[in-house]
């Protein structure tokens, strides 16, 4: 939440400072926060934007990634990691949750979330994880309807148009898509679920706009290096359930610990101290802006030392 202790942008400047990251020689590295937490995190590593995924967000609320989630929910864990790290976020609105009014609805709530860019799909609801099979297309004039829609609701938006066609089309269909939602005003193309590196150069030598490789886990593209991609032409690539999976599997470990041995004290070496945590959220600062605050002292603490 440091909005509070530090002074916040704008969304047209994180919106300008995404596109400026984005046109940038070196490939843009975009990973998932799946929590103001993760943001600040993302952040103090060195990260200079981040993606808010639709397959994360689902997974954080116990649902499946199944189109099951509204705008205004994603705006509002948008709004916590923009507050939380102050970064260029792009967003995940999956197919827009809807027709054209709920894509119309989602863009002005994204602005309002202070969202730098969003990226939209050309699946129809029930929408499923681009890797899976079984994914069903709207025509590719109704996506573009969309894409114009939130050109005109908020021109701001940087606008990632998302092809999932070539599972069900084939690459060169998926191509012929992508290149009319660049004509609609998408201002980059994320083809998904691309595997070969020949077919992700053919996408490169046949659209005329930025493009975003997928490097998810446990999914259909190989994992590439971001320099391999940057080699392929690819302006950006994401890691967006990356945090999300290796935060479960490092609460079932300490939860089996604790389930199984009484204590967690064999984890601590995984774990955040609390100094680590204070200086992350900015603690201090925080109690620096209430005088009636006592000003916290770790070292008092003891350390959970038996007395
Ligand atoms: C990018 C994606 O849409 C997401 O929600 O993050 C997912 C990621 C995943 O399920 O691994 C996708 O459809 O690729």
């Amino acid at each position: 939440m440091s909005w509070i202790v530090e002074k916040e942008s704008t969304q047209e400047q994180l919106a300008e400072q995404f596109k400026q990251l984005m046109l940038e020689r070196d490939i843009l590295k975009i990973p998932g926060a799946h929590d103001g937490m993760s943001a600040l995190i993302a952040k103090k590593v060195g990260f200079k934007a981040l993606y808010l995924s639709g397959a994360a967000y689902t997974a954080s609320q116990g649902l499946p990634d199944l189109g099951m989630i509204y705008s205004n929910e994603v705006a509002e864990k948008a709004r916590e990691l923009v507050r939380a790290a102050n970064l260029p976020l792009l967003v995940d609105i999956d197919t827009g949750y809807g027709g054209i009014l709920n894509v119309s609805r989602a863009a002005k709530e994204m602005v309002e979330a202070k969202v730098a860019a969003v990226q939209i799909e050309d699946q129809s609801l029930p929408k499923k994880c681009g890797h899976l099979n079984g994914k069903k297309l709207i025509p590719a004039q109704e996506m573009m309807e969309k894409i114009r829609t939130i050109k005109e609701i908020a021109p701001s938006l940087i606008v990632v148009a998302r092809t999932d066609a070539k599972a069900i089309e084939g690459v060169d269909r998926a191509i012929e898509r992508v290149n009319q939602y660049v004509e609609a005003g998408a201002d980059a193309i994320f083809p998904e679920a691309f595997i070969t590196e020949e077919e992700f150069k053919k996408v490169r030598r046949e659209v005329k706009a930025p493009l975003l490789a997928n490097m998810t886990e446990f999914g259909k593209t190989p994992y590439y290096k971001a320099r391999e991609f940057e080699a392929f032409g690819y302006q950006m690539v994401i890691y967006p359930v990356t945090s999300l999976r290796v935060a479960a599997k490092a609460y079932e470990r300490v939860f089996t610990e604790i389930f199984q041995r009484d204590t967690q004290e064999g984890c601590l070496q995984d774990m955040q101290t609390r100094e680590e945590l204070y200086q992350t959220i900015k603690h201090y600062d925080y109690e620096g802006l209430d005088q009636h605050i006592e000003k916290t002292v770790l070292n008092d603490i003891g350390e959970n030392t038996k007395q």
